[in-house]
């Protein structure tokens, strides 16, 4: 029977059959892969046991520092006998080679009820779509685990008890460098909460757009990974996405959000991903060490980002963010479609130029990326057109440019569309507008419609700083701010794909909305 999840069929009931590996989301960003040059610090561990004092020293600053820099490290000379992993993974290898149709079950394994998961039944688009398997085992389930697979119980005992030591280790000596209470990691293989993570990644079958694994960080303290030899995953490091070197003695370990939040920023919880293997499939066993659901966590250090608030609560306004994500995601994609429409066929001869422009907008991009012979750089030149767009749109009163704000999804743009809205300009556009519908004729028409779109923009900037006064710079500066937003993350709702599975919100979101809430 078949062990694999029916991923091409969930994909295609979520996003249309076949699927093609083109989409409408310009947020999958898979290419900007960058390696040289920069390489993941690699901490050996042996230094704390057997070195001498100044090594042992040297070696807790590199760590720190990492935790810092990066929120990355690896880890050799850990102490874990090679035989734990190869008995994991044989034992990981069986479970996931059982029937499909028995891992959905409930009960499976004697697990719970959420233990299994795959794909991404949320997605609301590829880019969201996670191409993996995974079994998500507290510390509190594995004494549960069935007797009829003995051998999956002592393996994943006797791996949790090897990696939990290391854990104590790390946040040890994390932690000490914070002066706050380190009760938090008394006993590591004792917080219940914690879990492992079995990953299956299956070859990808769906287009170059769809993750292993989507971006995402970790609710965590810590997590310690163990992957096999294939490799796929990224972490996001000055804007750029950096390939981590698989190695059969090195384990990864990254900062998670609970240790970002107790160190008050000081340590990283930073962005990660994987790439879907070519071909083969990959496994990885990660280990989140999580506080007590009743654990209140308060950070260190003046001024205090965060206010104290308990992991259960993070959990919760996490699963809110998630839920909004998701309900805002699809509304977004009604409201395009409506756009769409409305703006196709005749009522589109009303329309003025510039919003057909805006409507072909992602057509337009797709066209021009694939077509090498013409002189356009990236589809970030036409995401900021769009936005520049929009701008003039709402400036002169057109409704339809806050729903494309919307669909481009940046508070920004939306802040100063509601604002220049206030100022009606007597400017009109229309006079000077045709249809259009190739994206050829768009960029002729647009050029030749530049020097006016120009002026039009700045009158709306003289109007906006003389109602504010003599606040022209600040104008300017959110004007050139406007300008060189990114759409590419805010596009992605990064928070939906895995933090569905793991419920759990994106930090920034998180946590600064509990500040808000918290600052009283
Ligand atoms: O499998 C990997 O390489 C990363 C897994 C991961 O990031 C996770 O499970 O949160
Ligand atoms: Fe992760």
């Amino acid at each position: 029977m078949a062990s694999q999840p029916p991923f091409k069929t969930n994909f295609s009931s979520i996003f249309g059959s076949p699927y093609s590996g083109s989409t409408n989301d310009n947020n999958t960003d898979t290419t900007t892969v960058h390696t040289g040059g920069l390489k993941l610090p690699v901490i050996d561990l042996s230094h704390l046991t057997n070195g001498e004092e100044i090594e042992r020293k040297r070696c807790v600053k590199q760590m720190v520092e990492a935790a810092k820099e990066w929120g990355f490290f690896q880890i050799v000379n850990h102490g874990i006998p090679k035989e734990v992993f190869e008995m994991m993974f044989l034992e990981e290898k069986k479970l996931f080679d059982r029937p499909f149709s028995e891992k959905v079950r409930e009960n499976f394994s004697d697990l719970s009820k959420n233990c299994y998961r795959w794909g991404n039944p949320n997605a609301t688009s590829p880019a969201q779509y996670s191409l993996l398997e995974a079994f998500h085992i507290t510390l509190a389930e594995i004494s549960c685990l069935s007797d009829n697979h003995n051998n999956l119980r002592t393996t994943v005992e006797m791996y949790v008890q090897e990696i939990a030591r290391v854990a104590q280790m790390i946040c040890e000596i994390l932690v000490k460098k914070l002066k706050v209470n380190s009760n938090y990691f008394e006993n590591i293989r004792e917080l219940k909460n914690s879990f492992l993570r079995l990953n299956k990644y299956h070859p990808s079958v769906l287009g170059s757009e769809v993750f292993g694994l989507v971006p995402h960080t970790d609710t965590s303290f810590i997590t310690i990974l163990f992957q096999d030899r294939i490799g796929g995953l990224e972490l996001k490091k000055n804007g750029q996405w950096i390939r981590v070197k698989p190695s059969s003695e090195a384990l990864t370990v990254n900062i998670g959000d609970m240790f970002q939040a107790l160190s008050n920023g000081l340590y990283q919880s930073v962005k990660h991903r994987v790439i879907s293997p070519v071909n083969i499939e990959r496994l990885s066993i990660a280990f989140f060490v999580c506080p007590y659901l009743e654990t209140e966590l308060e950070c260190y250090g003046n001024p205090k980002k965060y206010r104290r608030f308990s992991f259960r609560e993070y959990k919760e306004q996490s699963e809110r963010d998630v839920k909004e994500t998701v309900t805002r995601e699809l509304k977004l994609k009604n409201d395009l479609a409506d756009a769409t429409e409305c703006f196709n066929g005749s009522k589109v001869k009303r329309a003025p130029f510039l919003f057909s422009w805006l409507v072909n907008l992602p057509n337009v991009s797709k066209h021009f990326q694939r077509n090498s012979t013409l002189k356009v750089k990236s589809s970030n030149v036409f995401l900021m057109e769009l936005i520049r767009k929009c701008l003039l749109l709402g400036a002169l009163g057109y409704r339809p440019a806050f729903l494309l704000a919307e669909t481009v999804g940046d508070h920004v743009l939306r802040e100063k569309l509601k604002k220049l809205s206030l100022i009606r300009s007597s400017i009109s556009l229309e006079q000077s507008c045709t249809l259009v519908t190739t994206p050829t004729t768009l960029l002729e028409q647009e050029k030749n419609l530049g020097t006016s779109v120009g002026k039009a923009i700045d009158f709306i900037k003289a109007q906006v700083s003389k109602k504010k006064g003599n606040e022209t710079e600040k104008t300017n500066m959110r004007w050139r701010k406007a300008k060189t937003w990114s759409p590419f993350f805010h596009i992605v709702p990064e928070r939906v794909g895995r933090r569905i599975e793991s419920a759990k919100g994106k930090l920034r979101v998180g946590l600064k909305l509990l500040v808000e809430e918290g600052s009283k």
